[in-house]
Order: C-alpha cells, then structure tokens, then sequence
C-alpha cells in the first residue's frame, strides 16, 4: 500500500481514478487543483503524486515544480490532454517521472502508478543512506574527540605509563610504530593529558601535502608570498600557539621544510613564507612516523640534529600482532561504539568469529580491525557477528607462517634483511658463538659469515680474525 495524492478538477475524472486505486489498496486522497495539492503534500507526503497538467490557476507544472523545490525526492506522475504532449515533455523536465495521455485505461493508470511507487520506494532507499551518511560523517567529526587508547596488553599498559609520565612534562615526543597503530590516538591522549589541554591540538599528515605547500601550511604565508597567495593565512603553527601541533609522517618533511622546523624546535620562532616579521610561538610537538627514521639520517635524507630534537621522548607503539591479547579488547570496544550507528542491535561475536580475528595477522593494525568490525555490523543481523559475516581476507586466514606479512611499511629488501639476520642470529647461538660452526650451520662461507656478522652489529668490526679462520 502506498500514499497517493490525486490532484483534477475534472470531478468524473479524479472519482474514477480514486476508486481504481483505492481499489488496489492504496491510500488516496484527492483534491481538485494545484494549490490545493502542494498544500495537501506539504501537510503530508505522499508517495505518489498524479496530478492533471491544466488546471487553474495553479497548474500541473507549478505543482511539479514546487514540490521537487521543497521535496527533492517528491515523485510526481503527470496527466496530459489529448495531443499536448509538449506540455508533458516540459513537466519532465521540472521532474515529473512519467505522464499519462488522456483518455487512459485504469490499466495505464495502474501500470504507471505502480512503477511510480517503485521508484519512490527506491529514492525513499537513498535518502536514508544519505541521512545515515550524513550522521557517520558527524560521528566521524565527533570521533576526532579523544576517545580512550583501548589495551591493556603488557605492551599497551606500558605505552600507558609513558603517556601519563610524559604528559606534564613540555617535552617533544616522537611516536612510533606501524601504520594504523594509533599513533595519532597517542598524541592526543598526551594533549588531554598535559596542561595544554584547554588549548587547541591542532594535526597535519606532513605526506598528505605536497612538498611546495607544506611549508606554508606550517608556517603560514603572507599576502602576495606566492601566486595565489591572495591573503595572509596563518599556518599550523601559529594556530596551535599554546597547545599542541602533531606533525603525522613526520619522515616525510622534504630538507628545505627540515632547516626552518629545526629553527622553530631551537628558537621557538619563525617568520612566515614570504615575510619579514618573526612570529614568537609557544607549542609543544608531538611527531610521528612509521619509518627508520635513524636508517634515513644513516642515508642523508633526514637531517640528525632534527631527529634529536624530534625524538626527546620516543614512544613506540608495538603492532596489533605484537599484542594478540588486545584483539578481543578493541573488537569488544569498536562492536559496542559502531553498533548503533549502523542502527545494529549486535552485542556480541560467536567464538568462532572471535578466533578468526585473534588468528587474523592484522597487516593494517588497529585500523584494519576497526574497519573489519564495520563491515561485519552491516551483515549481521542477529544479536551476534557470526564467522560469515566477516570479510573474505579474514575468514580464509592463511596458516601462520611465522613470517611478516607485508604492509607496505617496508621494502622487501629490508624484510629479507630482518629475516637473514634472525638466522644468522638463531645459528650463531646454536653454534655457541663458535664462527666457523655458524658458518657451516648456515652453510655459507666463513668470509661471507664475518661480513655479514658485522653488517648486522652481532660482532664488533675487527673482531673477525679472532678464531683464526
Ligand atoms: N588502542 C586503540 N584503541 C582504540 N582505537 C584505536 C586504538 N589504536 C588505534 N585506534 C583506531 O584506529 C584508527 C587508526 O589510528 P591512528 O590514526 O591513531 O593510527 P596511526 O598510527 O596514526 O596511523 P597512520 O600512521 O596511518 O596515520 C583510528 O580510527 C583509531 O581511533
């Protein structure tokens, strides 16, 4: 049954076309011109519209165009005289979806009002994934607000203590970790934490602008600095004065940026792209980065006394599979925060579902997790999230291998790197320290086992000839 507001003043005309679809179930309500209509739709939406194109003085495509004004989602079906169907065409165009030409059969007028509550039903579909849009989006602004670090894993609770204990002191802290790891969660449990909590926290992704804006972004620029630099504009810094700056992929800041962020670390001031005046400015920096940041100072591409600045109070947070025993925590945690939102009653996971996830190796940490626990909601549908509801990847968990899974994070080179060095490690303990028994272990020459040893700091370099070999 549908809603259908029906709108003639040809009285024989709009009876008959109320009792063909009264008859058919629906709810009709008929009135006998165009004002009369959008006064009867504004008090109460109808699916369906079906109104006559010649009325007056209000006509069909006043109506039509009225309510799709107030009503984008309004469906309205028009009815054309005999040869006029310009007029009809011209209804189109405001938004009618279809038109009926007088005389019609109460089989036309059926078949029309029917796809007519179809497509009604569809928009009615959209709207509400919209509407639902719009509330995740807000969640989303809104999840920008601290929400606690969830864990209390070893390694988490040890991250914990580092955040309470650094908290109140000024110091600058580097945060480290894999991507997803909540990097970014740390920095503003440190915030909320400090005595710049009342004070903005203010965070830029130094990998997310390109080189040539970053440093107007941080510095700000003045009027004229640049083509389109059509007015001063503040940069990051200058709005975080006396709270907090998070400086996300913190690697990723090109050497030129590199001098004048150093200078702001030492002298706590700096002048604007394209201007004279130097700005005083009082923040605190939290950085982040998931890369070797020492391997880039090793290679030149990260300036050392930056990184010293940069890494006062380093905080390194481990990797979901680090700490399997927060894996039912965040679910558990994620679950109970996205539940509602999806409009969800789900409380709980079946075991099996949660042996999934503790299996799950979590290449994308924290965030992978988070989403997984997303994509579940939207298929369950009982009171738990059941194994089939969770994603394809997830479900079909290769065996544990023992070996990294790779994210991205790291080149190939380095994790072969990373593994050749635990084997040589592993046969060097094996082998009691003797080289040349490690060397046969790993079935490689003694020359080829020295080099290596010291390549990965398990010996200090010179030490080589010490067994003789
Ligand atoms: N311990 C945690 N408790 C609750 N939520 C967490 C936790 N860790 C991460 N998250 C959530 O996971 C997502 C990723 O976290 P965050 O953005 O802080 O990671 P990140 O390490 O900064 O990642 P990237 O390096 O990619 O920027 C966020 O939605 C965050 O809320």
């Amino acid at each position: 049954m549908a809603r259908i507001l029906v709108a003639d003043d040809h009285d024989a005309l709009r009876e008959g076309m109320v009792i063909t679809l009264a008859r058919l179930g629906h709810d009709v309500l008929a009135v006998r011109g165009g004002a009369e209509a959008i006064a009867a739709y504004r008090k109460r939406a109808a699916d369906v519209v079906v109104t006559d194109l010649r009325m007056v003085p209000v006509d069909g495509i006043e109506v039509v165009r009225r309510l799709r004004a107030e009503d984008p989602d309004a469906t309205v079906v028009v009815i054309s005289a005999h040869g006029t169907i310009a007029t009809a065409v011209d209804a189109m165009r405001e938004g009618a979806i279809d038109f009926l030409e007088k005389p019609f059969s109460t089989e036309a007028l059926r078949a029309r009002v029917e796809k007519a509550i179809e497509i009604a039903r569809e928009r009615r579909g959209a709207q509400t994934a919209r509407a639902r849009a719009e509330v995740l989006d807000q969640d989303r602004v809104r999840e920008r607000e601290p929400h606690g670090l969830v864990g209390s894993s070893e390694p988490m609770r040890r991250v914990h203590d580092q955040i309470r204990k650094v908290a109140p002191t000024d110091a600058t802290v580097l945060v480290l970790g894999e991507s997803g790891t909540g990097k970014e969660l740390v920095a503003r449990a440190i915030h909320d934490a400090s005595l710049r909590r009342e004070k903005p926290f203010v965070s830029i992704s130094c990998a997310a602008i390109p080189e040539g804006l970053l440093e107007s972004e941080l510095f700000g620029h003045e009027r004229g600095a640049f083509t389109g630099a059509i007015r001063r504009k503040l940069g990051r810094f200058e709005l975080a004065h006396e709270g907090t700056l998070f400086l996300d992929e913190v690697g990723e800041i090109p050497p030129s940026v590199q001098v004048k962020l150093l200078r702001v670390l030492q002298e706590r001031c700096f002048e604007r792209v394209g201007g004279e005046e130097t700005v005083e400015t009082d923040v605190r920096v939290i950085s982040a980065t998931n890369r070797d940041l020492t391997r880039m100072v090793a290679e030149g591409r990260f300036r050392e006394d930056l990184y010293y600045r940069l890494n006062v109070v380093p905080i390194q947070l481990p990797p979901l599979r680090e700490r399997p025993g927060d894996v039912d925590e965040l679910a558990h945690a994620f679950l109970a925060r996205l539940a509602p939102r999806i409009g969800r009653r789900v409380t709980s996971f079946a075991p099996e579902a949660l042996e999934l996830l503790r299996r799950h190796p979590w290449p994308g940490n924290v965030r992978e997790l988070e989403n997984v626990v997303e994509q579940a909601l939207v298929f369950a549908d009982g009171d738990a999230v059941r194994p089939q509801d969770l994603p394809e990847g997830i479900r079909h968990a290769p065996a544990p291998t023992g070996l990294p899974v790779p994210s991205g994070d790291r080149s190939l080179t380095d994790i072969l790197e990373d593994l050749e060095q635990q084997l040589i490690l592993a046969a060097y303990e094996k082998a009691k320290g003797v080289k040349a028994e490690t060397a046969r272990l790993l079935g490689i020459k003694p020359s080829a086992l020295y080099y290596k040893l010291e390549k990965y700091g398990i010996v200090k370099q010179g030490e080589r000839g010490e067994e003789g070999a």
